[in-house]
């Protein structure tokens, strides 16, 4: 994808998704024209709660974005090809959002110069552990034109901090877009860098890391400054090596806001801007060990999971690797920095600025090719598209067509073919469903069907590696194996978006059609919406874990209060059976059903938590896999001073919104209850209120008897809706009233003593009852939900 747009829709998206929504500062923008776009930041607001906060789905929040006036004249005049990367990209921001993403872009002044200017970070949200993918933070990688680097220069002079790299393998700088594009560099780093094709990366955890720190990655030797005399990392800090030494050199000189320092940070800004001819002469002046390869840091990258037409480099290509997917060396980057490294500083400056990022440019191109072309000698020459391509190609060819509507099904037509036609279709369709076709992996197959998606559209995410995607694939294949005789079954949208091609329409007018036609809403890609939300549901496990048994969870869907126990992908993300130091030093009095065990923060108890509600799976914290315990903690009763405090300097962040609904996660997440009670903007708590509740609740205990629960327990709960009760929830996939009558029956069991925190946990089950199910594989676990009380 051009650098162009892509940095366009890059600058436009932070600007709605970040700095308008809760970032108190404007994150760096690539384009000096760029402006704030004139978009209602609450209706977008809105649309991230209703859809990616909520029930996961961000195919559907890309949908309601789309419609509304500013994107429709936005992507007006934009390409298919165009509006389709628009829409990836959008994606990449939403998936921040995720209930599950495990980051946020938070603020940090550590690398503005000595704390005088603020810049974005990753932040994590919960615990990550060594291994652990974060799969919904992804980066894309634009490549430069001459031109392009020329305005960025420009920029970087105008006070920007842009960090372009240097690719060897595609011989031109690039630059990273997305999320991923606000991890910074550390010497010491908790994460790196890992391929998600080849134009796509993300991170994988190497150090276990804590939720609230931040997410840091190694960059390149010489990345800030040579050496990375420069740095401002915490590890550079600690041993008093990077800037922090020169700081303490000049006695702080550097620390004030002086003139000097400015034009330090502007000179910064041009080294890393280096361009190719700049990068070519200072590769002859330089020693090659200035030379930084992201490979070196990385080790090697399996292709296989992406497309890549590119095939420059395709005799480098490492074909052994194919079992072994994403096998990443941990280089132990600390080893790399020592001392003496910075003592070489002073003389380094015109050492090369760049480095490489060939290792995302994926090398297996020519095992990827012989893919390719084993598949396409499987079909015959004229046959380039896949059967569904096919299909709609019949259905434009009006010469030979003759449309019946037979059926009264709005979902389908039916195509009358001539008979050559017919013949020669299904001799393609027998011959697509034959047993080469088995043998390639079905990711291949499926990009092969989707002419539109170039490598880099499919260079997003976890694409290749969704179980869904497999199960739908083969279900296309089942549907599309044998055409009846002379009738081929088109469905209805399909058919459209083929028109649609045809009269080849941009008006506004069209717009919904257009937006619907980049969806390809017909059944199977309505599937992949699914697909997509579960793909991000479950991008924190492994690729491994990924083997799921689909249609599982799919009758869990149907069935979710009544599922029997499977195992929730999402608790497969638990890695360590530890408890945490938050967990192990409860600050916050809990209410402990007796009915309920006290402590199911290993593995066993885990299990034993699988059967101490009957048959009813187990339950485990969605973002950070520990198993929750069964206990309740309430807004009021638990409010810690010294966490609040501490939260009490945050802003609204995504992770704040995500317990709004669902407000009780596990101990070691509940600090973010703290900062939704405190800080979220629009729908402020009446602490008032809340507490004239409770204490009507504690009368209200007194003076009746603890047998009567049921009756009274409704009335509780219309008592109970301070503010959720306001809101008209489109859809309660299960009883609330049960989940109120539990909770209160459990806390009437209670000693008196409890009875004060008793009343106000019943608050947060009332809250917790007006939560819409998002969808699975999420829903396995709020199903589970219900179990607590
Ligand atoms: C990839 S961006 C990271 C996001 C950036 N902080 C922002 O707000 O856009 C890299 C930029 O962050 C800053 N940076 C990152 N790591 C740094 C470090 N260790 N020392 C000094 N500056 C750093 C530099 O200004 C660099 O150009």
């Amino acid at each position: 994808m051009d650098f162009c747009f892509l940095s366009k829709f890059d600058d436009l998206f932070t600007d709605i998704f970040l700095d308008a929504q809760f970032l108190w500062f404007d994150t760096v923008k690539l384009n000096t024209d760029h402006r704030r776009p004139r978009i209602r930041s609450d209706k977008v607001l809105k649309t991230i709660q209703d859809h990616v906060l909520t029930t996961g789905k961000t195919n559907e929040a890309v949908k309601e974005l789309l419609r509304m006036d500013y994107f429709k004249h936005y992507l007006a005049a934009k390409s298919t090809k165009q509006r389709q990367e628009f829409i990836h990209h959008m994606k990449r921001y939403l998936y921040m959002y995720m209930p599950n993403a495990g980051y946020e872009i938070a603020d940090t002044k550590r690398y503005g110069g000595a704390g005088r200017r603020v810049e974005a970070c990753v932040m994590v949200t919960k615990d990550w552990n060594f291994g652990d993918e974060l799969r919904l933070c992804t980066g894309m990688i634009a490549h430069l034109n001459p031109r392009q680097e020329r305005d960025l220069k420009k920029a970087s002079n105008n006070n920007r901090d842009i960090s372009v790299m240097w690719s060897s393998r595609r011989q031109c700088n690039c630059l990273f877009l997305g999320p991923a594009r606000f991890v910074n560099h550390d010497c010491d780093p908790n994460a790196e860098f890992i391929s998600l094709g080849p134009n796509s990366v993300t991170f994988r955890i190497i150090k276990d890391i804590k939720c609230g720190d931040e997410l840091t990655v190694y960059y390149g030797k010489h990345y800030v400054g040579a050496n990375n005399h420069h740095c401002r990392c915490a590890t550079c800090e600690t041993r008093r090596i990077g800037q922090s030494s020169s700081d303490d050199e000049d006695g702080g000189a550097n620390s004030t806001d002086d003139e000097e320092s400015v034009d330090y940070l502007s000179r910064s800004r041009k080294r890393k801007s280096t361009s190719y001819e700049e990068h070519l002469w200072r590769k002859k002046q330089a020693s090659s060990d200035y030379r930084i390869d992201l490979e070196d840091l990385i080790g090697i990258v399996d292709d296989n999971e992406e497309d890549d037409a590119d095939t420059e480099d395709g005799s480098q290509s490492d074909n052994n690797n194919s079992g072994a997917s994403k096998q990443i060396q941990h280089i132990d980057t600390s080893s790399k920095l020592t001392e003496t490294n910075h003592e070489q500083i002073d003389n380094d400056d015109n050492k090369p600025q760049v480095m490489s990022i060939h290792f995302l440019c994926n090398e297996n191109n020519k095992k990827r090719q012989e893919q390719q072309d084993v598949y396409s000698t499987s079909r015959s020459a004229s046959f380039s598209h896949s059967p569904l391509d096919l299909l709609c190609n019949a259905v434009l060819d009006a010469e030979y067509l003759q449309v019946q509507h037979q059926q009264p099904k709005q979902e389908e037509i039916t195509v009358v073919v001539g008979p050559e036609i017919h013949k020669d279709a299904t001799d393609r369709l027998m011959q697509h469903s034959g047993n080469q076709q088995q043998q390639l992996p079905f990711q291949q197959r499926w990009q092969s069907m989707d002419e539109d998606n170039s490598s880099d559209t499919k260079a997003d995410s976890a694409v290749g590696l969704s179980p869904q995607l497999h199960h739908q694939d083969i279900h296309h294949h089942q549907k599309t194996k044998i055409p009846p005789p002379s009738i081929i079954h088109a469905t209805n949208n399909t058919t459209k978006a083929s028109t649609k091609k045809k009269s080849a329409t941009t008006g506004l007018s069209q717009w919904q059609d257009d937006v619907d036609s980049l969806f390809d809403n017909d059944e199977q890609l309505s599937e992949l919406d699914d697909f997509m939300d579960d793909v991000s549901d479950l991008s924190s496990v492994c690729s491994s874990d990924l083997t799921l048994n689909m249609d599982s969870i799919n009758k869990d869907r149907k069935h979710l209060q009544l599922s029997t126990p499977s195992p929730s992908p999402v608790s497969r993300i638990k890695k360590s059976s530890s408890a945490s130091p938050i967990t192990n030093n409860r600050r916050i009095p809990a209410v402990v059903p007796p009915s309920a065990p006290t402590d199911t923060n290993n593995s066993n108890n885990n299990k034993h938590h699988h059967h101490q509600h009957g048959d009813k799976p187990g339950l485990n914290c969605m973002a950070c896999g520990r198993a929750l315990k069964s206990e309740t903690i309430s807004d009021e009763s638990a409010a810690d001073v010294a966490v609040a405090n501490e939260l009490a300097t945050w802003t609204w962040s995504p992770s704040a919104a995500f317990t709004d609904w669902r407000p009780q996660r596990c101990p070691r997440c509940e600090r973010h209850v703290r900062v939704f009670t405190q800080e979220w903007p629009a729908r402020k708590i009446n602490k008032k209120k809340a507490a004239s509740v409770s204490l009507q609740q504690q009368q209200h205990k007194k003076m009746e008897a603890p047998s009567v629960n049921k009756k009274r327990s409704h009335g509780t709960k219309k008592q109970q809706q301070p503010y959720h009760q306001k809101k008209s929830e489109p859809s309660r996939p299960f009883s609330t009233t049960s989940h109120v009558v539990e909770g209160i029956k459990t806390q009437q069991a209670l000693p008196n003593k409890a009875s004060a925190a008793a009343a106000t946990t019943m608050v947060t089950v009332s809250r917790k009852s007006f939560v819409r199910s998002p969808p699975t594989p999420t829903s396995e676990i709020f199903d589970g939900v219900e179990d607590l009380f």
